[in-house]
């Protein structure tokens, strides 16, 4: 089935025997292919250092496919279709000896065509490469490059960092990924706000009382100690995928669908969060990191146990948090955020309570029940559902309320249309030239200002993190921190 198909193009993939471009991007890049949205004479040059020959690396990605792809939909036609456009090159990233193989695969193609760069790399070697390219005249005006997160440790590593992209392309080249924006329910959380005056027209303090966002993830650190452990749960999931979910939320309407109207007005959310004092972390921050526990009835070991571990770790697995935007539309509406690893279940979701009706009739013993909650499910199945209240039925109950929801699931609603993965939304965004679903420099810039202060502000307090078992919902402080404002968090969908 032939869409709107990308113009020829051409993919250096950075890092092409890494976990992610093995586990998501050939797979990303493989459904486009399937879906008819890869040009045919679109390539692919995977770069990694190893020294194994094109057949090899075929083999290798064939190989990851079969794993990674449903059964259902590894076509084998569209399978060696797509292992025909890869080759390989072996690099040493760090060095400018090799790269003039890049511009010479370049001058190989049967026609000029734009070329997107994906590291799929550390951050540390972003610069390198950039430079590399561009002096071995690998590059041209319209070269775009994609950067994985996280941009850095702090501010100033960012800043580093972005001054090193910066160096070689221009900001409307550069594309900063955040897979949390890659997703179909968050897209649709600009449909739904923007598109239906229903929402527009009650998204504020006057209608709002609090607002909800969790990320609990099942995994644990999945084999990547070295990494986690220095970054911790704040940098790994707030700093970038929470902070990007409370913007869109939070964001005032932009003036049209430009990246850049976009960014624009989450850059002023992010620039409006309000600051953490000593007394506001010891009362509205938890931090969390998970001891041996059990999930789904099988026991998993504890955060210090965990393969390569340092047993002294403070790092947090887990945070929940109470914060605010500062401003006209939300002063005084809190957004509690909640993130952990080795949490019972994979659940994403946003919850917006609307504040209760000023005047009540109904039995006093169901105040508490009366308002309307919108939940915005991201996984595991991505939906949207309105919580209204309905007269419970039967002749026998008078007027009781009966709080149900009004369901809209993606699946069942749009059942010929698979959901796409993130990764394949943001890769057909990049060849199309499109930068709305991408992080621009001064969003993460202003991210990482308030997660500094918090981090720097954690270290003033030298406090270890609480302990919470593996398949619980984290610290019981964590929910001690909403109950004490007379809330909980939501459990139902
Ligand atoms: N994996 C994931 O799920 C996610 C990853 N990311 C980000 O994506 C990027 C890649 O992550 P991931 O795939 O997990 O990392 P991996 O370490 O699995 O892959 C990185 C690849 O880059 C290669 N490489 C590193 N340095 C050089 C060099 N100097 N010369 C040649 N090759 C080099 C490595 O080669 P070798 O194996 O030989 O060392 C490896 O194959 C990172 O920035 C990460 O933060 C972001 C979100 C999720
Ligand atoms: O970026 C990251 O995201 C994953 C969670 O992504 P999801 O799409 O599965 O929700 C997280 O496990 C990982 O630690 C982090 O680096």
């Amino acid at each position: 089935m032939i869409h709107d198909t990308t113009p020829d193009v051409d993919l250096a993939l950075f890092g092409a025997l890494g976990d992610l471009a093995l586990r998501k991007l050939y797979p990303a890049l493989y459904h486009l292919d399937r879906d008819g949205l890869l040009a045919d004479g679109a390539r692919v040059l995977g770069l990694a250092r190893q020294d194994i020959e094109g057949e090899d690396f075929r083999k290798r990605v064939r190989e990851a496919l079969k794993k990674r792809v449903k059964a259902a939909v590894l076509d084998s036609d569209c399978l060696e279709r797509f292992i025909g456009r890869l080759d390989y090159l072996k690099l040493d990233f760090a060095t400018v000896e090799g790269y003039e193989a890049i511009r010479d695969w370049r001058e190989a193609a049967p026609d000029e065509r734009p070329m997107t760069v994906y590291l799929a790399v550390p951050a540390s070697i972003y610069g390198d490469i950039c430079r590399n390219l561009d002096a071995s005249g690998s590059l041209d005006d319209e070269t775009r490059v994609v950067v994985e997160k996280p941009i850095g440790y702090d501010l100033e590593s960012s800043k580093e960092i972005n001054d090193a992209i910066g160096s070689v392309f221009p900001e409307s080249r550069i594309y900063r990924i955040d897979h949390y924006l890659g997703k179909e329910t968050v897209q649709n959380l600009i449909a739904l706000r923007f598109a239906n005056p229903l929402f527009g027209n009650q998204w504020n303090q006057n209608q709002i009382s609090h607002v909800e966002i969790t990320v609990a993830e099942q995994v644990g650190i999945e084999g990547r100690w070295g990494y986690f452990d220095k970054a911790g749960q704040l940098r790994d999931m707030v700093q970038n995928h929470l902070l990007q979910l409370l913007c869109l939320i939070a964001m005032d309407p932009p003036s049209n669908l430009d990246a850049d109207a976009i960014r624009d007005e989450k850059v002023k959310v992010l620039k409006a969060l309000k600051p953490f004092s000593q007394e506001t972390i010891g009362r509205d921050v938890v931090r969390g990191q998970y001891i041996a526990g059990s999930i789904n009835g099988a026991s998993v070991p504890g955060y210090l146990d965990e393969e390569g571990a340092n047993t002294d770790s403070r790092t947090e697995t887990f945070v929940a948090m109470k914060t605010e935007v500062a401003n006209w539309r939300w002063a005084g509406v809190p957004f509690y955020l909640r993130t952990g690893k080795r949490m019972p279940e994979k659940l994403s979701q946003i919850v917006i309570h609307f504040r209760q009706q000023p005047h009540y009739i109904f039995d006093p013993d169901q105040r508490s029940l009366a308002s309307n909650k919108l939940i915005i499910r991201l996984q595991p199945e991505e939906g949207i559902a309105l919580q209204v209240l309905t007269k419970d039925g039967g002749l026998d109950k008078g007027m009781r309320l009966r709080p149900g929801p009004l369901h809209l699931d993606f699946n069942n609603a749009f059942p010929k249309s698979r959901i796409p993965d993130a990764y394949e939304r943001l890769l057909l965004e990049v060849m199309k030239g499109q930068q709305y679903l991408f992080v621009r420099r001064d969003e993460v810039e202003y991210a990482w200002r308030w997660a500094d202060q918090l981090i720097a502000g954690w270290a003033e307090r030298d406090m270890p993190p609480r302990r919470y078992p593996a398949g619980s919902w984290g610290p019981v402080a964590s929910i001690a921190m909403i109950t004490q404002d007379g809330r909980s968090w939501y459990e139902d969908y």
